[in-house]
């Protein structure tokens, strides 16, 4: 590389969204800081900004993802960054994954009015949220505590959605904890959703950082922002919902979490612990499994963990409970 050419910004390209925004400026600013090279953002606006048809319906999967993807192979920007839950799980051609940042809290959050918590809601209060994954658990948990909620579907950026509670339109709203971290909106949260209840959508609260394939001078350079943990979570997670056969849109939600082994006495961090959910929508069923695997360099393991929690699903009866949107 000559002196001349380490000079040159990098282009970012982004989505025009406050959300986007934000974490693409997080991405910038550590690129800067381990290459040395300034950081330019590139606005580009995707079909998922400009359609106000419902996100299931326009197909889900990728919607967000695929213009900042043409800018990449077109060479308008160097690098892009998505949130990982809105990757399709097929990889793409030409690009490269080239890191996976230290993840964000994953778990969902509820937004509800004067403060309450989700047991706290009264008999059918109506909560926000299009996400057939986050319906089916929803509906799930509010059947175990002996009440009904009506999800209503909603769609539109977070400040958007914070303000279906705000105008008393809704009593409350779900959330992914690190999209209202990253705007720093945390304040409205009045409860995280424990794991227990709620998994999150696979790749939940996790970065991607994407490049040209051809690129690997670059590919090396992003990749000092890897965690080799989030890395191996989110693999088993996505290759849980790929063998599962179902979308982004799909009622499927699934953690992957590194453990220690037996009681503990051993310190080191050797396991990673996959846990998957599918469910009908309005939460009368669901299979709930969860699965052990090594937690190793080799990302093979952590595909193979996923695939493995899949089969296990299916001979429970996943598929039927996927329903049309499964593809
Ligand atoms: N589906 C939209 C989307 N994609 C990523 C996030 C939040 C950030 C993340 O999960 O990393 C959100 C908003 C939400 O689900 O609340």
């Amino acid at each position: 590389m000559t002196a001349t050419r380490s000079a040159q910004a990098l282009r970012l390209g982004t989505r025009r969204s406050k959300l986007a925004m934000a974490q693409s400026g997080m991405v910038a600013d550590q690129v800067a800081r381990v290459t040395g090279r300034p950081v330019e953002l590139v606005e580009i606006t995707t079909y998922g900004d400009t359609s106000r048809e419902a996100l299931a319906q326009i197909g889900g999967t990728g919607v967000f993802v695929s213009a900042l993807r043409e800018a990449l192979l077109a060479g308008e920007i160097d690098f892009a960054v998505h949130s990982l839950k809105d990757l399709p799980t097929a990889a793409p051609k030409g690009l490269l994954l080239a890191a996976v940042p230290v993840r964000e809290d994953p778990r969902d959050a509820l937004v509800a009015r004067d403060g309450l918590t989700f047991a706290g809601l009264p008999e059918g209060a109506r909560v926000g949220t299009g996400s057939p994954r986050r319906m089916a658990q929803l509906n799930a948990w509010a059947r175990a505590l002996g009440r009904r909620i009506e999800t209503v579907p909603i769609r539109g950026n977070v400040d958007t959605r914070i303000g279906y509670v705000t105008s008393g339109e809704l009593d409350a709203v779900v959330l992914a904890a690190a999209g209202l971290s990253r705007l720093g909106r945390l304040d409205v949260v009045t409860e995280y959703l424990a794991t227990d209840e709620v998994l999150p959508a696979p790749g939940q609260g996790a970065l991607a950082v994407e490049c040209a394939a051809g690129d690997a001078g670059l590919a090396a350079l992003l990749g000092e922002l890897d965690d080799p943990v989030t890395r191996a979570a989110v693999t088993a997670e996505r290759s849980l919902l790929a063998a599962l056969e179902a979308g982004c849109s799909a009622p499927v939600g699934a953690l992957a979490e590194p453990g220690v082994p037996g009681d503990g006495d051993d310190e080191s961090v050797t396991e990673l612990r996959l846990r998957g959910v599918v469910g009908t929508t309005d939460g009368s069923e669901l299979v709930q499994m969860s699965a052990t695997g090594t937690l190793s360099a080799s990302l093979d393991e952590a595909a193979a963990l996923g695939r493995w929690l899949a089969e296990d699903m299916l001979a429970k009866g996943a598929s039927g409970l996927m329903g049309e949107r499964a593809r």
